[in-house]
């Protein structure tokens, strides 16, 4: 990136690109305790709050500023995303909440501990349900636990509607409610130069990347998000990331790899 200033639009004589920061939420307590959690609402375990400040930090370092941000309708993303604007002194700036940027519905799965339906269902199977593009989980019934607590939640009152609520998503679902929204409301507020902070979740941001880096099923299937690591895109004007401009980190490599496999690992038995 040539003009290192100006962290949205760029256009220092060469063809104009566009900034885009992402991040996954820092760690919430239900990660910290290995379960399948989707669209229950939990909160920021302490290690999370600790990765939000830090992430925060890391782009007020870099003198990053942004024009407005996008988040899930879900604690965990909102409350990193708080954190990183009180870092970087811009509590004020435009935020908007979407159900579309929510975890992937975790269906049956919600609430079980990932490393037990490890040693009940085998990794091969735990790996399927995790990362596979269009194998869903199974749907959650009313003997969940969860069932009711995500249902009767009043933070889906505006969506998705009742009739078509999720009981569970694949990531090929989840990629059909995220990208209409990237598409009709993130886009063109990139396209005018607007730089965007979105802090959002594991699933719903890998469906973001696939999409813009073109990744096939397979491919999509090797990522794991870190949680609390800032990451960018490069853009060009076709909203393609512009050559070395594909999800990059702003955290030193070796962290972000060690953070990677933490991830991945959650759905490995105990050794
Ligand atoms: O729902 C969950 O358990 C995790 C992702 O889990 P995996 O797909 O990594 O198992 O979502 P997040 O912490 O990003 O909101």
């Amino acid at each position: 990136m040539s003009c290192s200033k100006k962290k949205g639009a760029c256009c220092s004589g060469g063809p104009k690109t566009y900034n885009v920061v992402m991040i996954r939420h820092g760690e919430s307590e239900w990660n910290q305790k290995n379960l399948f959690c989707g669209w229950v609402n939990v909160d920021l375990s302490d290690r999370g709050k600790r990765e939000a400040v830090s992430a925060g930090k890391a782009l007020k370092d870099a003198g990053y500023r942004f024009d407005m941000a996008f988040s899930s309708v879900l604690k965990r993303a909102n409350d990193t995303l708080y954190a990183i604007l009180k870092e970087i002194g811009q509590e004020d700036i435009a935020i908007f909440k979407t159900w579309r940027l929510n975890e992937r519905h975790y269906g049956g799965l919600t609430g079980l501990n990932k490393t037990d339906t490890v040693a009940k269902y085998g990794e091969q199977q735990v790996q399927i349900w995790r990362r596979s593009y269009d194998t869903p989980p199974p749907p959650i019934t009313p003997e969940n636990p969860y069932y009711d607590t995500i249902l009767l939640d009043p933070i889906y009152n505006e969506g998705p509607p009742r009739n078509d609520f999720p009981m569970f998503e694949s990531l090929e679902l989840t990629i059909k409610r995220t990208l209409p929204y990237w598409n009709e409301w993130i886009v063109p507020e990139i396209k005018k130069g607007r730089k965007i902070l979105i802090a959002a979740h594991g699933n719903s941001l890998r469906g973001i990347v696939k999409h813009l880096d073109q990744m096939s099923n397979e491919q999509i299937m090797q990522l794991n998000l870190p949680t609390g690591i800032p990451f960018k895109y490069t853009l060009d004007e076709n909203m393609k990331p512009v050559q070395g401009g594909s999800l990059q980190f702003m955290g030193d490599p070796e962290t972000v790899k060690k953070a990677m496999e933490e991830v991945a690992n959650q759905g490995k038995s105990k050794k």
